[in-house]
């Protein structure tokens, strides 16, 4: 078995017991990675054939309402096939509009009627971006876009 191993891989019969098994670990390391990669791409391309719509325009805004959603423009491309691969269906982008405002102020509320809407998708939980995270930056802010969105 070991022989015909060695015969279909072209390398020396008289090769060590552990150098063979090096070389099959690195074949299979090889295979895995290959497969990742390849899985990757395929799963970035799907993401992004089903989202050619253009940004969305805010909901129109109450009389007190002025300053409490800011829009954002999506950024174009912000999907790499190795986020689209780890997240399953989506892609990262930055999101196209952030409601602010004080606690208890009705941020919550704003947030579950806009998400009423079958064209908005909005975070589970709010983020608190600029008020606890804002030093992780603007990749860890970027929001997860299921596929076609
Ligand atoms: N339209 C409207 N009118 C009056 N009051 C409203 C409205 N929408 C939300 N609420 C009340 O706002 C409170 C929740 O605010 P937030 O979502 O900002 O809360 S939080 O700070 O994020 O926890 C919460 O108040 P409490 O129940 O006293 O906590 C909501 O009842």
């Amino acid at each position: 078995m070991g022989q015909r191993l060695n015969r279909c891989l072209d390398v020396p019969v008289a090769l060590p017991p552990l150098r063979r098994r090096l070389l099959l670990l690195f074949i299979m390391l090889f295979l895995w990675l290959y497969m990742f990669y390849s899985c990757a791409g395929s799963c970035a391309g799907l993401a992004t054939r089903g989202s050619p719509s253009p940004p969305r325009a805010a909901p129109p805004l109450g009389p007190g309402e002025e300053s409490s959603v800011e829009e954002q423009r999506a950024a174009p491309d912000a999907a790499s096939p190795i986020s689209s691969f780890f997240n399953g269906s989506g892609t990262k982008r930055l999101p196209q509009a952030i409601i602010i405002g004080v606690k208890k102020g009705g941020t919550r509320a704003l947030l579950e009627f806009l998400r009423v809407h079958p064209d908005v998708r909005a975070v589970g939980a709010e983020p608190h971006f600029f008020d606890r995270n804002y030093e992780r930056g603007l990749a860890w802010s970027l929001f997860i876009c299921p596929q076609g969105v």
